[in-house]
């Protein structure tokens, strides 16, 4: 039996949620002792300390953090937060999440996490393009396009990924755009990369209520948290017939029974960059929207908002996890007991993201760039396919859908683990 010595490091409440989740789905499929803890500890992680100068002239020091989860099965692959409550613990749990995504979706990456305790929004600019350079600056013998390759997640973009590109550039001496996905298109950045992620979470939903036989036009929709996932998931949607009945966003939310405008919406934030005092419904609290009477319900900010303490009080019909980590294990325990509400877990519902970021990493390997509807209609195939293989496993094991896909994800990683071998 392998013995594990557990670093204080990843002491969190997420990175726990991550094992627990681990233990059970280890646990479902009888994965044994030693290849377990291989697969379920980070292979490394780096502490970064990132002085910039201000504005006013003072030098601040950030911490920063890349946690590469897995490195077995190709180059680890995932996002960079900008989030002022971010710790080393978090971001080694979505890098995990970013494994058992990667390997359900079939893509050959292994996982990791990048995070900078910072509020994007106390900087200038200026000062947010030097901390996003000086952050790639000191990962610069980390990643690479066979290495690791980051990309947005909260707090982060398409600029942002931009100046990290260049920074890696200057270093090598040449332009490499596989170092980073989620760039601008002027960057190499791929068509549909920016909606890519809404846009997947609402064509499951849209499948789901259809396994559910309940027409798109008639369901009702509340999203918490109205960034590049939330709002694309509520275009989507809109789009395809659904009615927006709440959108969210740090400063609270608005819920409008007979429907949001989200174009409208989102044309509000592009000035006010805020949706509190947006005119298109009554504010309410995040809480109360999660809890709101709707059809599908959208959690697309942070993570265990959906907890025990709430969880008995959901009123939707499908819970779509676009953010990552947002029900508790405990909450998880309760949406099943209560059988009325079906789960479309994160690794799933939120990968269309990463999965258009290998779309991205072939275009730039290959040098030759795809259509918007060439991404999308790939995307979409791909996502068929992963939740064909997701209602195959819950049906064959008569597991709920979270164990399903990650047993699927897990075993894969264990399985490529353990065809490597071990090396003294
Ligand atoms: N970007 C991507 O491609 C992917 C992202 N994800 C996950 O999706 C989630 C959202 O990411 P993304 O949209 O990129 O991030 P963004 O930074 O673009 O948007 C985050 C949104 O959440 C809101 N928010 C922040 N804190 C709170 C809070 N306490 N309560 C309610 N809303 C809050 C933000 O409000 P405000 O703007 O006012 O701060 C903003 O509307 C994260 O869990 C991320 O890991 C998953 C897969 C891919
Ligand atoms: O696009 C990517 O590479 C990663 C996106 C991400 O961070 C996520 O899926 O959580």
């Amino acid at each position: 039996m392998s013995k594990v010595i557990i670093s204080p490091l990843y002491d969190s409440e997420v990175f726990k949620m991550a094992c627990r989740q681990f233990d059970q789905a280890a646990d479902a499929i009888s994965l044994p002792e030693a290849i377990r803890d291989r697969t379920k500890w980070p292979r490394r992680c780096l502490a970064v300390s990132l002085p910039v100068k201000m504005d006013n002239g003072t030098v601040t020091i950030f911490e920063g953090y890349r946690v590469q989860h897995s490195i077995s099965t190709g180059p680890s692959k995932g996002g960079i937060r900008f989030h002022e409550n971010v710790t080393i613990g978090e971001v080694a749990a979505l890098a995990m999440w970013m494994s058992w995504k990667c390997s359900l979706l079939g893509l050959p990456y292994g996982g990791a996490k990048g995070g900078v305790i910072v509020n994007p929004r106390d900087l200038s600019p200026n000062e947010l393009e030097h901390l996003s350079r000086r952050y790639m600056q000191e990962m610069i013998n980390f990643v690479g396009p066979q290495l690791d390759i980051p990309a947005p997640d909260l707090g982060t973009n398409e600029q942002i990924m931009g100046w990290m590109m260049d920074t890696y550039s200057n270093h090598v001496g040449y332009i490499a755009p596989a170092v980073v996905t989620g760039k601008p298109l002027s960057l190499g950045g791929s068509q549909g990369r920016r909606e890519a992620t809404g846009a997947g979470v609402a064509y499951l939903v849209k499948a789901y209520l259809q396994d559910l036989n309940i027409p798109i036009n008639t369901a009702t929709v509340a999203i918490q948290g109205f960034g590049n996932v939330g709002s694309e998931t509520a275009a989507a949607l809109a789009a395809y017939g659904a009615k927006i009945i709440a959108i969210s966003d740090y400063t609270g939310a608005i819920h409008n029974p007979a429907g949001i405008d989200i174009a409208n919406a989102q044309e509000y934030l592009r000035y006010a960059r805020v949706l509190k005092d947006f005119h298109g419904g009554e504010p309410i609290t995040n809480e109360q929207l999660l809890e709101l009477d709707c059809t599908v319900l959208i959690p697309a900010a942070l993570e265990r908002v959906i907890t025990a303490d709430n969880a008995p009080r959901l009123r939707c019909r499908l819970l779509a996890e676009a953010a990552n980590g947002p029900t508790t294990p405990e909450a998880d325990r309760i949406i099943d007991q209560r059988g009325d509400i079906e789960l479309i877990p994160d690794v799933l519902c939120n990968s269309g993201g990463v999965v258009v970021s290998y779309f991205e990493w072939l275009q730039n390997l290959q040098n030759f760039y795809w259509s918007r509807d060439e991404v999308l209609t790939k995307l979409f195939a791909m996502l068929d396919r992963a939740k064909a293989s997701v209602e195959t496993q819950r049906k064959k094991f008569q597991f709920n859908r979270r164990l399903a896909a990650l047993t699927l994800g897990i075993a894969r990683v264990a399985d490529a683990k353990q065809s490597r071998g071990l090396f003294p």
